[in-house]
């Protein structure tokens, strides 16, 4: 742990400063730069407990932060990508002029979400609640200004299709010195994420890069990290489930959420013992490294159902589809690697490893009667037969028996009309439930409507790749309308409602955003010379 730890991540200074609620958004503090060495601020921190017969009051908790903190994001300074291009090629591939205008703006608005680290972070380190990293990235957007992990990944192609492939290389060699530095990424680019990480797509990024360079030696240099990181996946996410091994999201740290402090200390006050407590901050953690937080989907009640609230999260206890299949796809992508290197036995060994996980997805996750993959309760020792977009993950990466194809292709496409899946005029809704959680209906996100339409693509079917089109087009013409209307790019949408952005959770509404842009980037190339915004009436009621 860093010497910062005692300061962003645990411990009474944290605790103090976080319950007294200074702030609207519970981020702010933890992004706050120290004015002295970690040592020197809790010093004064004991004598001002001290001063104040430990109950101080919140003005003087203020003036506390005030005197010992500086501003949120004082590290960080915008920094135009000095491979930024005018006009990249995608923008050719686009017909429709509305859209080729969105194109321009979508790629001007990197320059708006770039971000360097000020000289004093990488001598100054412990002043800061930021990881260094060598290289600028592009951040998420709104409150979010370091880099996140998964969200890296859309990041990172729509800086391929924009033709910034220096930027995307920084961003990949930064995740790769983390790797080395710390055993492991992080959920995001700040200390206090150091507990958990989120879905593992650095392989992906890392072959996103190669397909569109061609640089085989890039893939090669990176399998010692890309191999440390699977392993380090396996080694801490691993349970035994009908007799095979999976792997569920879980956290190692202990206490709340540091961003989110007084929110977790407010959902454990309905557990008695602080053993309970524990294990409930766990569980919360351990969802925010799914990247799915909050959500139903890591919900189990006393009955065993998903209905409830957030006291009865329990990630630790659900296999997820999505994570296993990114693990079949990690050990994919390592064996792919290594073919290229003429590794030969190591090639075989990762094949091998990729093989037992598609055995197991097929055997605990695979559900027949539901006609696709389910989430596994290890509580309850049964699947969960409830949607979610997750539930569609293999189709993306290919986790299951080629020869299955077409038996799978009618198996999901009744489940998705059994769900009534194509009725949403803004997407495909992370879930069918509504809890006013973030990650369930109405919301719809940009990286889950990526994995079902590029999966059903994948799949390869005529009626899968009727579907995935037709859902691909409605996406980008329901993110065009909230743009022309709001001028903006939103973190997560709406499904009830074409253009409309979403909202619930924890913060308020973000813009920017990074992974949507990526996705509507890579899509007005895929999709740019077909689609025409003249036939989409004012609802959306035209958006096929
Ligand atoms: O502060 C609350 C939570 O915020 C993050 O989660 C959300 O934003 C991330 C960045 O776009 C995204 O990766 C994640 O999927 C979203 O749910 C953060 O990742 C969480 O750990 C944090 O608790």
């Amino acid at each position: 742990m860093n010497a910062n730890g005692q300061i962003y991540c645990y411990g009474p200074l944290l605790h103090t400063v976080q319950m007294a609620k200074l702030f609207p958004d519970s981020k702010t503090f933890v992004d706050m730069k120290l004015k002295a060495s970690p040592e020197k601020t809790m010093e004064l921190f004991e004598a001002f407990m001290a001063s104040t017969n430990n109950a101080p009051t919140n003005d003087q908790i203020r003036k506390f932060v005030d005197d010992n903190f500086g501003a949120k994001g004082t590290e960080l300074e915008v920094w135009t990508p000095t491979d930024w291009v005018e006009h990249p090629a995608f923008l050719d591939l686009v017909n429709d002029p509305d859209l080729k205008q969105w194109g321009v703006d979508l790629n001007n608005i990197w320059k708006e979400l770039g971000r360097k680290m000020k000289d004093d972070v990488h001598k100054n380190p412990e002043y800061y609640s930021i990881i260094p990293v060598p290289n600028p990235v592009i951040v998420p957007g709104g409150r979010f200004i370091e880099f996140y992990y998964w969200d890296s990944y859309w990041i990172i192609r729509g800086l391929l299709y924009s033709e910034m492939r220096d930027t995307a290389r920084g961003m990949i060699e930064n995740f790769m010195s983390i790797v080395q530095r710390i055993g492991f990424i992080p959920n995001g680019g700040r200390v206090y994420y150091g507990g958990r990480s989120q879905p593992p797509l650095l392989a992906g990024m890392v072959k996103s890069y190669v397909d569109f360079t061609k640089d085989d030696r890039f893939a090669i240099n990176a399998l010692d990290v890309l191999e440390h990181e699977f392993e380090y996946f396996i080694n801490n996410h691993s349970v035994q489930a009908k007799g095979y091994n999976l792997a569920v999201y879980r956290d190692s740290s202990k206490g709340p959420r540091p961003e989110s402090y007084s929110e977790d200390i407010e959902t454990a006050a309905t557990f008695n013992t602080d053993e309970d407590k524990e294990n409930h901050y766990s569980e919360l953690k351990s969802a925010a490294e799914s990247g799915m937080d909050f959500s139903s989907r890591w919900y189990i009640n006393e009955k065993g159902t998903n209905v409830g609230n957030l006291s009865v999260t329990k990630t630790r206890s659900i296999v997820p589809v999505d994570l296993n299949s990114f693990l079949y796809w990690n050990a994919k992508i390592i064996a792919e690697f290594h073919a290229k290197a003429g590794n030969v036995d190591k090639m075989t060994e990762y094949e091998t490893k990729a093989q037992k996980i598609k055995e197991a997805i097929q055997a605990v996750l695979w559900n027949e009667e539901a006609g696709c993959w389910l989430d596994y309760d290890l509580i309850n020792e049964k699947p969960r037969d409830y949607f979610v977009t997750s539930n569609l993950a293999p189709l993306w990466v290919k986790a299951y028996n080629i020869s299955d194809t077409d038996k799978i292709s009618e198996s999901v496409l009744n489940y998705i009309e059994k769900n009534k899946l194509d009725t949403f005029p803004g997407g495909i809704p992370n879930s069918l439930y509504q809890t006013g959680e973030q990650w369930d209906f109405p919301n719809v996100w940009a990286p889950m409507q990526y994995i079902i339409i590029e999966g059903l693509d994948n799949l390869g079917t005529p009626d899968a790749k009727q579907l995935s089109k037709r859902w691909g087009h409605r996406w980008v013409k329901s993110n065009f309308a909230a743009y022309r209307d709001s001028r903006a790019m939103f973190e997560k949408y709406d499904a009830e409602k074409f253009g409309g952005h979403g909202g619930g959770g924890e913060y308020g509404v973000q813009k920017g955003f990074g992974w949507t842009n990526g996705v509507i980037i890579e899509w007005l190339a895929k999709y740019g010379h077909e689609i025409s915004l003249s036939n989409t009436g004012a609802a959306g009621e035209n958006a096929n």
